[in-house]
């Protein structure tokens, strides 16, 4: 297989490198396209590791700061054609050639950011020639980012569309963007004095600073700010009149500057030029056309060309599947993700970690297929970037339906953990606190851990505690006992679209 992979590597050129993860039975494996394994994870929890360090513990790249400059265009030329009727020649400088785009291209075949360079450079375009020769065009600077990817814009214009209906994002629904830690956009952001870019990054190691926890939302225009700081509820009433001033301040300094979710990338292949090349210099047969009466005139000038345009601007990936799967750490949502989708092991571009959004394809008898995110389990207060917080939280926004994840084993006899009714009544507030009306998207319940003992009557207790519209299913992740019918409910669900809203009631009979 190896040499296979090898033959077919040759084939596809040295500079061609892509992943292929298969999973294989209980088996994953990644291998290069140089035929080397990189990883290889078994079901018993062995692994071999390859050149490269494995899959799993890379760490992902989901937030990215750009600097991106088109080419700068050609200069024109100065020469002249001499000829018997013609004692000084006719100028025939040829223009220079117009500056390389930027140009960002939505791919499936990528998933987060890591391969991304900060600076991204087109090439300056060729010096027009004698004989009317235009110079050539830079070359394009091509980059591929993962599909889902948001734009904001620190600095700079913005973007040129290329492709216009489907790129820009309807205004009316351009969501909130929250800002977590400084890191999030990249090592340059924590310089950001130095840079005078990255309002968001200053904005919160100020925040930081001041030892306070804020979300911004900020959407073109509207700007809120909402304070989460533990400490100013322990700080009186004048703290908060300061802190209010403070806030208004770091808005105003953040309008200006950032200009949120400017475009996305919603499906594969689409493309975006981020800086545009400058024009060529006119030759100097080009400025002697253009002067008029003295039109005849040969000129001796020519012109430099134009500078390409600049941007600076902050790449945030927003994953986009059909159903996001939430619950608390170890509530068996991975385990879940892989019992689901491995009826046909077409799992996304991801390797099963906890540290990372996993994405699972789902597909069916008839073709249909979509897709289901894993994200890291959620802990109390996840929506102040507790745990791994909303930096995975953002990944279930653009969900369309949600699927809760309970442990029922836990918190019963001397189990540890929350009961599953209040891992619920966590789950919704902590995806409340982060996005007002998350909890309200079409939803069900999955009951895992149905083995253990003690879980049926939990799963009766939790039923009681639900409304009846909402549907819970009883499974048991790691024997797949139940996933079939949990597989066709959440393509009902995700047809439907129907939102049932989630209220517990409090009973307490077990526990
Ligand atoms: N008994 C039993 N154990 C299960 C079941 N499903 C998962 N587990 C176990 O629960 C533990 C946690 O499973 P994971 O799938 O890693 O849980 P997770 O929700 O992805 O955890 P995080 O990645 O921390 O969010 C593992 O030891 C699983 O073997 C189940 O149906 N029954």
């Amino acid at each position: 297989m190896a040499s296979s992979l090898r033959s077919l590597s040759h084939q596809a050129g040295s500079s061609v490198r892509a992943w292929i993860v298969a999973e294989f039975q209980a088996r994953a494996f990644v291998v290069t396209f140089d035929g080397y394994v990189r990883s290889f994870h078994t079901g018993d929890g062995s692994s071999k590791k390859g050149k490269q360090a494995p899959l799993q513990e890379r760490k992902m790249v989901d937030r990215f700061r750009l600097h991106v400059r088109g080419g700068e265009g050609g200069s024109g030329c100065t020469s002249f054609r001499k000829s018997r009727h013609s004692r000084h020649g006719v100028a025939d400088g040829g223009n220079g050639g117009k500056g390389g785009d930027v140009i960002l291209v939505s791919s499936a075949a990528v998933w987060d950011f890591s391969n991304l360079q900060h600076h991204l450079n087109a090439k300056k375009g060729g010096q027009g020639g004698s004989k009317r020769r235009v110079g050539s065009r830079g070359l394009d600077k091509i980059v591929q980012v993962p599909v889902g990817t948001v734009v904001h814009l620190v600095t700079g214009s913005l973007p040129c569309l290329e492709q216009k209906p489907s790129v820009l994002p309807d205004q009316s629904n351009w969501e909130p963007w929250r800002l977590s830690s400084p890191s999030d956009v990249g090592p340059s952001a924590t310089v950001a004095n130095e840079t005078q870019i990255s309002s968001a990054a200053w904005l919160e190691s100020l925040c930081l600073d001041s030892g306070r926890r804020r979300i911004i939302k900020s959407a073109y225009g509207t700007d809120a700010v909402e304070e989460q700081g533990l400490r100013e509820q322990e700080e009186g009433s004048s703290a908060e009149t300061s802190s209010s001033e403070d806030e208004e301040e770091m808005v105003d300094c953040l309008k200006p500057q950032v200009q949120y979710s400017v475009a996305e990338f919603i499906t594969p292949g689409q493309s975006l030029a981020m800086a545009k090349g400058g024009e060529g210099g006119r030759g100097n047969a080009a400025m002697a056309r253009g002067t008029g009466s003295q039109k005849a005139l040969p000129s001796h000038d020519h012109e430099p060309g134009l500078p390409g345009s600049e941007a600076i601007l902050i790449l945030e990936l927003k994953m986009i599947a059909d159903v996001g799967l939430v619950g608390a750490p170890n509530a068996g949502k991975s385990t879940l993700l892989g019992a689901l989708s491995r009826a046909k092991p077409a799992v996304g571009h991801y390797a099963f970690t906890t540290l990372r959004p996993n994405i699972g394809k789902l597909e069916y008898e008839d073709f249909f297929s979509m897709t289901v995110a894993d994200i890291p389990g959620l802990i109390r207060g996840a929506h102040e970037n507790r745990g791994l917080g909303h930096a995975f939280l953002r990944h279930i926004e653009r969900t369309k339906a949600l699927a809760y994840v309970v442990d029922l084993s836990a918190g019963i006899g001397d189990r540890k953990g929350p009961l599953p009714w209040d891992q619920l009544e966590e789950l919704m507030s902590e995806l409340e606190m982060y996005e007002m009306g998350l909890s309200m998207r079409p939803a069900l319940v999955v009951a895992n851990k149905i083995d253990e003992p003690g879980a049926d009557d939990a799963l009766e207790e939790l039923k009681r505690r639900l409304p009846v519209s909402m549907p819970v299913f009883p499974v048991c992740a790691v024997l797949e006992e139940g996933i079939s019918e949990l597989r066709k409910a959440l393509r009902e669900l995700v047809d439907s679209g129907e939102s049932r809203p989630l209220i517990l009631s409090h009973r307490s009979d077990i526990g």
